[in-house]
């Protein structure tokens, strides 16, 4: 079965961690599915399996059952190394601490990935300044991270996870580590870049005002994806 383009969709994924007494079914088949350029929030308290969700749908761990198709694609019976193939190409993720490589300027970290999937750096260095002016830091190109306020760090991170045009974002707790204003002003950028590109975006948050401005917000309950009540 295919999915629309650039779209994520999950079928009866379903993750246990245990056995017996202690068996513990995390995801009991998620049926989920995002949209080129649709934005869903996923809000649900510590503990109900964000990560474990974000890790598969991300193709970093295996489901136990089910299937994660990325653009249509089905991902669960590639071998690891087009899995991370795919991973590389087609998948960006955001963190709420930035990753970013720390030896190495804005600029550099965002041509990185680009260039590991096989751009020329001349290719790879024009598509990073557009992004940093997009993400209004073009002047911080040679700054390394260091040099960077949390704000700034955090929209570099974003540039960086968008830089191969994936077709996934997915982000946990993006604005996590920012203040309100600056959270803002962040997830302003993520939202422009989201609609820009058409990449489906799964953000983990308990920041509800900003879950409140996606598209959909969802939770998850008993194992199961549902939609979310702000009551
Ligand atoms: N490798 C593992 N082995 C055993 N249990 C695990 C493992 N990974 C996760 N779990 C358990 O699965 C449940 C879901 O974990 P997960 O990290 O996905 O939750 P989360 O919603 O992301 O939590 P948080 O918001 O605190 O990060 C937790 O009870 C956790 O202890």
């Amino acid at each position: 079965m295919s999915g629309p383009a650039k779209s994520l969709r999950l079928e009866k994924v379903a993750r246990h961690f245990g056995e017996g007494e202690t068996r513990l079914d995390v995801l009991a088949g998620v049926d989920f599915a995002i949209e080129a350029g649709e934005m869903v929030a996923l809000v649900a308290p510590s503990g109900t399996g964000k990560s474990t969700l974000l890790h598969i749908a991300g193709l970093l761990e295996r489901a136990d059952a089910g299937e994660v198709y990325v653009n249509g694609e089905a991902c669960s019976g590639l071998d690891d190394a087009r899995r991370t193939e795919m991973r590389r190409q087609s998948i960006g993720f955001v963190y709420q601490f930035h990753h970013l490589l720390p030896e190495f300027s804005a600029l550099e970290n965002i041509m990185l990935p680009q260039m590991i999937g096989g751009l020329q750096a001349k290719e790879a260095s024009e598509r990073a300044k557009q992004l940093l002016d997009y993400m209004r830091i073009g002047k911080r190109a040679s700054h390394r991270p260091a040099e960077l306020s949390g704000g700034e760090q955090q929209r570099v991170a974003i540039a960086r996870a968008v830089a191969n045009n994936p077709y996934v974002l997915l982000a946990d707790e993006p604005t996590g580590n920012l203040d309100p204003k600056t959270s803002h002003y962040v997830f302003d950028a993520l939202t422009a870049l989201v609609r820009q590109s058409g990449v489906a975006a799964l953000i983990a948050t308990h920041n509800h005002e900003l879950a409140a401005r996606m598209d959909r917000v969802v939770t998850l309950e008993a194992g199961h994806i549902a939609p979310y009540s702000f009551d």
